[in-house]
């Protein structure tokens, strides 16, 4: 069986994503969700002209020549507090009070700050002595639409819906979005050999990890975890557990796909096996059925650096998710390392003010890794000082 490239597996396995359905939710349950229909504003952003200090809305022309030296004495007609719909009629020579917020009077054109005042807030409610001019007419005053027009989109359809997309769709005043539905994911991890943490250490044991490293990446990728379960290398075992997945979005499993004799999800699972040109995650499986099945290797840097190159993009590709790859850039390499040539390498890197730091590929020094250095198949040592391209995920 020949070595296939991680970009060929990959393509394969989106080639066989199908959107999940989408579904309407108020804008406080969408954290993490894909968006699938753009949201757009239903009305200018802001719907007013409004105050952007504390201080008087005044008439322009007014004050256009206000210095120290020529105080331009206004009178106070009306006080206007955040959120009132008061509109009052200012004639020559009139101010009202203003509140940061507040809608400005259609008959004023800009705002003087209090501490542009003789009296400031304390002597604000008779009479306003202006000391500066404001530097040009609509001085200190948001104007309508100035955010957004009316029907401008706010978030695109396919962004992920973090604090900062919500709180920009809450602005526009609108409380529900169209989202994706969240992939629901099943997380097995095989092997005799496998024990819980708390469970004494004994020859032969090994604690169990990639369930929870799994588990865990599939919620950052905003998919829901609906079982986790350790399996014994026993085919009929492993059946079960896959039955009982029927209706879940895709399964993960980990370990029993190499060459040896207890290769269990190679003998139960409906996948097709594989060996993809990558160090580490040679040994691969995927399933393009319903649910999607992801064989993917066992050893716990394998694994990770395998849902980051393989299952996230297709969780994401699920979602609708416009962006389905981790950020990558290029970064100084601090000190070197050898690297095999003709497997693209995924190395744990610690990103350092100097550059990146190679870390081996232990599941102690996976707790450490902060990104992965990608070296393309032919390098077979890498310098201090190259540049090299860097996917974070932290
Ligand atoms: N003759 C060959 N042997 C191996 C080959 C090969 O091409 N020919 N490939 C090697 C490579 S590369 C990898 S990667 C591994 C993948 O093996 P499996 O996916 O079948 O994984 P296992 O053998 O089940 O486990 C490997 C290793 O990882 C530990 N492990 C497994 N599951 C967990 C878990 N849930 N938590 C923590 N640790 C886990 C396991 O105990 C083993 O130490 O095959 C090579 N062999
Ligand atoms: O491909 Mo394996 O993941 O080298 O260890």
């Amino acid at each position: 069986m020949g070595i296939i490239g991680v970009d060929e597996h990959r393509q394969r396995i989106l080639a066989a994503v199908r959107p999940l359905p989408a579904e309407p939710l108020p804008i406080a349950a969408a954290l993490g969700r894909t968006l699938r229909v753009d949201a757009a504003a239903p009305h200018d952003i802001p719907a007013f002209a409004g105050s952007a200090m504390d201080g008087f809305a005044v008439r322009f022309d007014d004050v256009r020549d206000a210095s120290p030296s020529r105080p331009v004495r206004l009178r106070v007609v009306a006080d206007l507090p955040a959120g009132t719909a008061a509109d009052p009629a200012l004639g020559p020579g009139e101010a009202a009070r203003i509140m940061t917020g507040a809608a400005v009077p259609s008959d004023a054109d800009a705002v003087v700050p209090f501490e542009d005042t003789a009296g400031g807030l304390s002597d604000s409610l008779t009479e306003a002595v202006v000391l500066a001019a404001p530097a040009r007419r609509g001085r200190h005053i948001r104007t309508r639409a100035e955010d957004a027009a009316a029907g401008a989109v706010v978030v695109v359809a396919g962004t992920r819906l973090g604090s900062r997309q919500l709180a920009a769709i809450g602005a526009a005043g609108v409380a529900q979005v169209t989202v994706s539905r969240r992939p629901r994911v099943v997380v097995l991890s095989t092997g005799d050999e496998l024990v819980s943490p708390g469970t004494a250490a004994a020859r032969g044991r090994v604690h169990e990890s990639n369930g929870l490293l799994v588990a865990s990446l599939v919620a950052e990728a905003d998919a829901e975890v609906v079982h986790v379960a350790r399996v014994p290398d026993d085919p009929a075992a492993l059946r079960r557990e896959l039955d009982a997945a029927a209706g879940a979005d895709a399964v993960i499993t980990t370990g029993g796909i190499s060459a040896g004799a207890y290769e269990v999800v190679k003998q139960a699972a409906a996948m097709e096996f594989v060996r993809v040109g990558m160090q580490p995650g040679k040994p691969q499986g995927f399933g393009a059925g319903s649910p999607l099945l992801f064989g993917l290797p066992g050893n716990p840097g394998g694994t990770a650096v395998s849902f980051e190159v393989f299952v996230r993009p297709a969780l994401l590709a699920m979602q609708g998710r416009t962006s389905i790859d981790r950020r990558r850039t290029l970064l100084p390499v601090a000190t070197g390392w050898t690297s095999r040539v003709g497997r693209e390498e995924y190395r744990p890197v610690v990103v350092a003010d100097d550059g990146v730091h190679p870390l081996p590929g232990d599941p102690i020094a996976l707790g450490r890794a902060e990104a992965y250095a990608v070296i393309p198949a032919r390098t077979g040592v890498v310098h201090p000082g190259d540049l090299v391209s860097v996917m974070l995920v932290s």
